[in-house]
């Protein structure tokens, strides 16, 4: 049979089913996984002399051995092995720990490469390993391993890897494109990533790598795109006076942003081409109320519409905000949570509501795509807060109109740097001002010890009817200890301004009933302060409360609080910010530092970033960018300009499929489209 990078690693020359379960175990199954399972730093194995090299620095230094190696054993299994060595007429001590068999490769008078960590006050080298004189690598890659697979054998198994399969290595990147950007060619960059000639070549490789690595994915995003505006969606031919004279019913005037989108939107609904877009706004923006036109233009066209929101207390807003707002439009809005859900009754009639085609717009939590909810006509998607969803949640929602349009917003900003890459295969709407008559929300920063002069302060401001929400810190491993310390925080607060103030408790334990009755008392202000988990985070609206008080605020994430911040200056009353913390590190106070300095969702983010690395972004999940292997999105910003330009042109190209230089490109996007790994 024909060799294939997709083969399984278990063909190589002596890997045997444990070393196959170990490379599984890394997320390496095929020779192509094992061929980009790049090592992520290099061992400087180019031998230094010791007047240039500092202390802890781990070195390669070449010498004789100048006394008999002696081993010493302490402990049950310790042992050091220890020689001097000569390195011109110096003489450093040498010792190897745990490395006994060693011993037989130091002979006095020989000459060796030893690699290890140099301590300049003993003028000793704690040894790693010795190289061999032969070594013509200066670099030695240090891959991912685990207990069950070794640095070494990783290696190992990597050069055998590439040794079998270098011949049907080929280039997927157009050639015209290769030569045009001096791209090393594929078989090349994979050798010089794993057994660099220099740091100069390795280097070379990498940029080549990148390249080709981020034009392959902005290909995809591209390649999706194109086929998914062919074959899919349908006209959503709405009313346009009808969408017109609901939008100057409403009880203020939209923002420039907010028509600009509204405009844009009802473009793509209009168009028969499946809408895929993103609505972008920072917290209190106006997204809702633009969803809201926009399923009513869907109405108008005599489709339904459905909206899912990640929380019930959300769920049950929108529900009835909306229900408000399209009641004199003869619009029908249900709200479909697991607690109605759990009603036979109810659910049953609901069920039957969205099948005949009685409910119009309906509103709810990922109970929206339980398999027996059948829509009529579903001709529009909304998700909002989309990062909360996985792909998957928002497909199944998707394929219960086959042809749904689908509109997503986030409040959750990500680096315009990012967005390009994350959303490639989506347009992107942006509401970038704020309703006008907005304060800029003030933000202080308060220690752990003057708890007493925020309450002082808070209670000054309910003298005069403000309203304030109090956020208890965020117990991540435990929800009992979540609602321990909430609880605890209620009781703190009640003593303090006793009967002076009503003060509410809301968590995520409680009932959707005891939720909504909750929200509803602090919307109509019967509650004056209300002690809550992180539940109220995404999009509550209670335009009279105007101060957030969030505690130990140094255990949230930069754009959780952001977000928590948003559910106040959301009027046109001054809002507060309080955050009270004692941050034990520079991390801490610098994350402190951004929010008091800027208001403004986009660049908290790209600070997020900058403070965490990217790394921790992806662990963190809450943003979708995807894990490249050789590239990073900030750092090689540029190369991921030009190659989506690039990819861009190649793919919308019009004689793409016949071009002979695109037909392993083809083959590619063919293959990675099967798959499916992209929504
Ligand atoms: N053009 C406008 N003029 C005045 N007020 C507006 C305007 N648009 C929206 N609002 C009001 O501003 C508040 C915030 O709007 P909305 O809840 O839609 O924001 P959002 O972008 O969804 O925010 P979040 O992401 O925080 O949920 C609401 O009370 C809404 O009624």
């Amino acid at each position: 049979m024909s060799k294939n990078l997709n083969d399984s690693v278990a063909v190589l020359t002596g890997v045997g089913p444990k070393k196959v379960a170990a490379l599984n175990k890394l997320g390496i199954n095929s020779i192509e996984d094992l061929l980009t399972a790049f090592p992520f730093r290099y061992d400087d194995f180019a031998t230094r002399k010791l007047s240039e090299i500092s202390d802890q620095e781990k070195v390669a230094l070449k010498g004789t051995v100048a006394t008999e190696p002696v081993l010493s054993r302490f402990g049950r299994q310790k042992n050091r092995l220890n020689f001097r060595f000569l390195i011109d007429h110096d003489v450093i001590m040498v010792s190897f720990f745990n490395q006994s068999y060693l011993q037989s490769k130091i002979e006095l008078g020989k000459n060796l490469i030893v690699y290890g960590k140099w301590n300049h006050k003993r003028q000793s080298l704690a040894g790693i390993k010795i190289l061999s004189q032969e070594a013509n690598t200066e670099l030695g890659g240090v891959y991912r391993s685990s207990k069950d697979l070794k640095q070494s054998q990783v290696k190992k198994i990597v050069e055998v890897a590439y040794n079998e399969y270098a011949d049907v290595i080929v280039d997927v990147v157009p050639q015209s494109i290769m030569t045009k950007y001096r791209l090393l060619p594929r078989k090349e960059v994979i050798r010089e990533i794993h057994f660099p000639t220099n740091q100069k070549a390795a280097k070379l490789a990498r940029r080549s790598g990148t390249f080709e690595e981020f034009f392959l994915f902005q290909a995809r995003l591209q390649y999706i795109k194109e086929n998914q505006s062919i074959n899919q969606g349908k006209k959503i031919e709405y009313d346009l006076k009808k969408v017109k004279n609901f939008i100057a019913q409403l009880p203020f005037e939209l923002t420039t942003a907010q028509k600009k989108v509204v405009n844009e939107i009802c473009h793509d609904l209009h168009s028969k081409n499946h809408m895929n877009r993103l609505l972008q706004g920072d917290v209190g923006s106006g997204k809702t109320i633009v969803a809201a036109i926009i399923m009513y233009a869907a109405v108008t066209a005599g489709v339904q519409a459905a909206m899912m929101v990640p929380t019930e207390i959300l769920a049950q807003q929108h529900a009835k905000k909306l229900s408000e707002l399209f009641e004199p439009f003869g619009v029908n809005v249900a709200l479909l949570t697991s607690s109605t859900v759990s009603k036979v009754a109810r659910r049953r009639e609901l069920l039957r509501n969205l099948n005949n085609g009685v409910v119009n717009i309906v509103i709810g939590t990922h109970a929206l795509i339980q398999p027996d909810i059948v829509f009529q006509n579903l001709g529009l998607v909304v998700t909002d807060e989309q990062h909360r969803f996985g792909v998957g949640q928002r497909q199944i929602l998707r394929e219960k109109g086959s042809t749904s349009d689908v509109l997503m917003m986030t409040a959750t900003p990500i680096p315009r740097t990012l967005a390009l890459t994350t959303y490639g295969e989506m347009d992107v709407s942006t509401i970038n001002e704020l309703p006008k008559g907005r304060k800029a929300i003030r933000t202080q920063w308060l220690k752990d010890n003057q708890m007493m002069s925020a309450f002082e302060f808070i209670e000054r401001e309910l003298r005069n009817h403000a309203q304030v929400y109090i956020v208890s810190p965020l117990i991540e491993e435990s929800e009992v200890m979540d609602l321990k310390n909430a609880e605890e925080i209620y009781k703190k607060t009640s003593d303090y301004f006793d009967s002076r103030y009503h003060v509410g408790l809301l968590h995520g334990r409680m009932n959707s009933n005891e939720k909504e009755n909750i929200m509803l008392d602090f919307k109509e202000h019967a509650i004056d302060i209300l002690v809550s988990t992180t539940v109220i985070e995404v999009g509550v609206d209670v335009p009279n409360a105007t101060i957030m008080l969030i505690l130990d605020a140094d255990r949230f994430g930069l754009a959780q609080l952001h977000q928590l911040r948003g559910r106040v200056g959301r009027g046109d009353k001054q809002s507060y910010c309080l955050l009270v913390a004692s941050p034990k590190n520079e991390y801490g106070i610098a994350r402190m530092q951004v929010m008091i300095n800027t208001n403004d969702g986009f660049e908290i983010a790209q600070k997020d970033l900058e403070l965490r690395g990217q790394g921790d972004i992806l662990g963190n999940k809450q943003s979708g960018i995807p894990d490249f292997k050789l590239g990073d999105p900030i750092a090689d910003l540029r190369i991921l300009q030009i190659a989506k330009e690039e990819a861009h042109q190649v793919v919308s190209a019009e004689d793409f499929k016949q071009k002979k230089e695109n037909e392993e490109l083809m083959k590619y996007l063919n293959q990675t489209l099967l798959e499916n790994s992209f929504d």
